[in-house]
């Protein structure tokens, strides 16, 4: 997969060189290219921005930069067969950024963010590109941010774990919260690890029983009481499992 970032902060993408997304791009499973948006400016103070048409607070970026930049982006090119590239727009307005879109987006061969700041980019530049490849804005949550990067780290981080071998253990996502299974749309419960007592705090008991149908069913149980706690939207999805049914018929 190949990733390309067009933002004003190239210094805020630095948290790409490290941990899992560092170790996948020093493995050759991703290549992380990040451009720096006032290389396409041309005046003195490489203006990126200015003011809003109909008026209002804060700035606009401007069309011609952005243009420019993604023009020799797509250019440069990337051989990611039959597929082309996917932009991906962070923006409070935008498609919720789910599991579900994590995997959408972790199959595509090649994505270009672009983390805008002040007020946004001009709607021109998302409606160019839309003519030539798929467009998706996304938000990564109800609040709001001062810019996209921090949404590209997030975006970055949720995909790249998805990508085959990028994971240490192959399972790890298998119980993702939001992935289809057992566990489907619950929380993860509590985990533990060694020592077995920590300021007198010991760990639940089944955890050493080495029963690993009652293991099991005790995490599902811890999963169904933390979604119920946080998240009782998720219950209306959980689908019935086999705990459950076995429930019903004892
Ligand atoms: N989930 C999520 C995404 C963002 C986000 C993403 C990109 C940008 C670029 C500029 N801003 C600031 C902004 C504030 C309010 C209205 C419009 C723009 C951004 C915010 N906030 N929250």
């Amino acid at each position: 997969m190949r990733l390309d970032v067009v933002t004003i902060f190239p210094e805020y993408l630095e948290p790409l060189n490290v941990s899992l997304v560092g170790k996948a791009r020093a493995r050759g499973q991703l290549g992380v290219h990040v451009h720096d948006l006032r290389q396409w400016t041309y005046d003195r103070h490489n203006t990126v921005d200015d003011t809003p048409y109909g008026g209002g607070p804060g700035m606009v970026m401007k069309t011609d930069p952005w243009g420019d930049c993604l023009d020799q982006v797509l250019a440069d090119g990337y051989d990611s067969g039959a597929h082309g590239p996917v932009m991906v727009v962070p923006t409070p307005s935008g498609r919720p950024f789910t599991q579900e879109l994590a995997v959408e987006l972790a199959a595509q061969p090649w994505l270009i963010f672009t983390p805008a700041r002040y007020e946004g980019i001009d709607r021109r530049v998302m409606d160019e590109y839309a003519t030539r490849i798929p467009v998706h804005e996304v938000s990564i949550g109800d609040y709001v941010l001062a810019g996209g990067e921090a949404a590209v780290l997030v975006i970055t981080e949720a995909v790249a774990r998805l990508l085959p071998g990028v994971l240490g253990n192959a399972e790890s996502h298998r119980d993702d919260s939001f992935a289809p299974g057992e566990m489907a749309n619950l929380l993860e419960g509590p985990v533990y690890t060694k020592p077995p007592v920590w300021r007198g705090r010991a760990i639940p008991d089944v955890l050493l029983s080495g029963h690993h149908g009652k293991i099991a069913r005790w995490r599902r149980d811890e999963a169904l009481r933390r979604t119920a706690a946080n998240r009782p939207d998720l219950l209306e999805r959980t689908e019935a499992s086999a705990f459950d049914k076995k429930d019903r018929e004892t």
